[in-house]
């Protein structure tokens, strides 16, 4: 099956928005965009570079004064009515995304949900913006502590997430009065540019959401030098990640980064298998692996090992590999050869040191960038697949003994994002959630995503909190106030 026809064929723009204008590259160049499950070109958007950016960032910063004095009330009204455009237009925007990115059809309308879910949050949010009042440390002082919006922001977002990344953004920065330049993943920027129709549509002012496509180093070289950026949002991998927080400290911005994980995934002797199971497939399969949250290491005890390898093997068997828009769709392509590539050389070179395949292991015939669902079980630390984000549907397994041993092994390793576990013992449990050194943790579930709690990192996985009442205040600045009234 082949994109269906869109309701709104105006969602499918090839311009940029940029102070609320649709805009083309200087230069006129554009880049091409294309299906990863087939190789079609889709639609081409515009190749900008430093100066369309700068403009850009001018258009935030005109436009921020006016939008930071509204109340938290009409900021809210206008993002409300941007969610409720998401909602209502969701299966043109799945589509779209689905057509530059691969995921399944469903999982692409899930993901549109859930991009919504955080303008509908940070709207509620924009009213809950409170300060404080300190007693004074003298007779005659008064201290008041305010927030404001930190003002002009960036967001470099990635291709895994097309819609959720830029919402989880876009929502926090412009529900605190921020406004902000997105710069999308050059492979999927057309689902940006449909979000922000529905911006415009929904009332965002002019210049307060912009977004401009092209070159990622020139629009990024601006988006980090600029003194006029005060913020700057990335989602994406470590080592880009660790480039532009390099970048920043010129101006001295403020950062988030969300990067790359290795999460563990424990299966203890006392786990409900089949609840396990279920919770690896949620957490390692989902958009074919390619998430920084996936179950990246299965840690199972011995005791439950030969079972859950079983249970497993048997529900991986039974996942439909297909392009996005088939019936029944489970697994979509990788992102591009590359990737496909990456996945095949970690699996080798585990079984090339003494991993068992189990099932899969190679590409699927579906069309050059689909892989199989894989499971490799006998993994040990020597191998690479154990330490690299594989970002593809491959999972690794790795008996253990006990507690202290499986905590260790978690544990090394430089990302700190994500963990799950499955156990019964409430003690163990506890103990468990304690000792993993991540910054989100899953007990006996394999899903841990929402708007409505903190996401994000320690060690090398990045720092800052989207989603929640945190997620805001990575947007606003303190300001202390000390009031003599003598
Ligand atoms: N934490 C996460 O969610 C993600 C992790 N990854 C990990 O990273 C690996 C590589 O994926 P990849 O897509 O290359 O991730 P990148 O980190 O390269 O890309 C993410 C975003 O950063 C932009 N970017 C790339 N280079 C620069 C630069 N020099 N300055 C400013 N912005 C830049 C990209 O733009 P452009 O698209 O134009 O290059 C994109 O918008 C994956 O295999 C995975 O392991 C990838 C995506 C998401
Ligand atoms: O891979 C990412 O960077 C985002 C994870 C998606 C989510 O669960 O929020």
């Amino acid at each position: 099956m082949t994109m269906p026809d869109l309701t709104r064929l105006d969602l499918l723009r090839n311009a940029c928005f940029v102070g609320g204008k649709w805009i083309a590259a200087d230069t006129g160049e554009v880049i091409e965009v294309t299906n990863p499950a087939t190789g079609e070109t889709i639609s081409t958007v515009p190749r900008m570079g430093a100066d369309e950016a700068a403009r850009a960032i001018a258009a935030a910063e005109a436009a921020g004064t006016n939008w930071a004095a509204r109340t938290g009330k009409e900021r809210a009204a206008i993002l409300r009515r941007w969610y409720e455009l998401m909602r209502d237009n969701r299966a043109d925007l799945g589509a779209i995304l689905t057509a530059e990115q691969g995921k399944p059809w469903e999982e692409a309308k899930g993901e549109i949900d859930y991009a919504a879910s955080f303008i509908e949050w940070f709207g509620e949010e924009a009213k809950r913006v409170y300060g404080e009042t300190i007693p004074g440390h003298q007779r005659d002082k008064r201290l008041i502590v305010f927030k404001q919006p930190v003002g002009v922001c960036a967001a470099i977002t990635p291709w895994n997430f097309p819609a959720a990344m830029i919402t989880r953004k876009a929502g926090a920065a412009l529900a605190a009065g921020c406004t902000m330049v997105i710069k999308p993943a050059s492979l999927t920027p057309l689902t940006a540019l449909a979000l922000c129709v529905l911006a415009e549509e929904a009332g965002v002012p002019p210049g307060v959401l912009n977004c401009v496509t092209g070159s990622a180093a020139t629009i990024g070289g601006e988006l980090t030098s600029n003194p006029t950026v005060r913020k700057v949002s990335f989602t994406g991998s470590t080592e880009i990640g660790k480039e532009l927080i390099k970048q920043c400290a010129d101006t001295v911005k403020r950062t988030s980064m969300e990067l790359g994980g290795n999460a563990p995934f424990i299966v203890f002797d006392d786990a409900d298998l089949d609840a396990a199971v279920e919770g690896a497939i949620a957490s390692k399969y989902r958009n074919a692996g390619q998430t920084c949250v996936c179950a990246n290491r299965l840690f199972v005890q011995d005791a439950v090992h030969d079972a859950f390898v079983e249970k497993l093997t048997a529900r991986v068997a039974t996942l439909k590999v297909a392009q996005g828009f088939e019936e029944g769709a489970q697994i979509g392509p990788l992102i591009d050869m590359a990737a496909v590539e990456k996945v095949e050389t970690l699996v080798l070179d585990a079984v090339s040191q003494g991993a068992t395949l189990v099932i899969g292991g190679a590409r699927h015939g579906k069309g050059a960038s689909f892989f199989q669902p894989t499971i490799v079980s006998g993994v040990t630390p020597a191998m690479l697949i154990f330490h690299e984000e594989i970002f593809g549907p491959v999972a690794p397994i790795i008996r253990f003994k006990d507690e202290n041993e499986v905590f260790a092994m978690s544990n090394d390793t430089p990302f700190g994002l994500a963990a799950y576990f499955y156990g019964r013992d409430i003690g163990r449990v506890y103990r468990t959630a304690e000792a993993l050194d991540f910054g989100i943790i899953g007990a006996n579930t394999g899903l841990i995503s929402t708007e409505v709690a903190p996401f994000g990192g320690m060690k090398e996985s990045g720092h800052g909190r989207e989603g929640s009442s945190h997620g805001i205040e990575d947007y606003l600045e303190i300001k202390y106030l000390c009031l003599s009234i003598a």
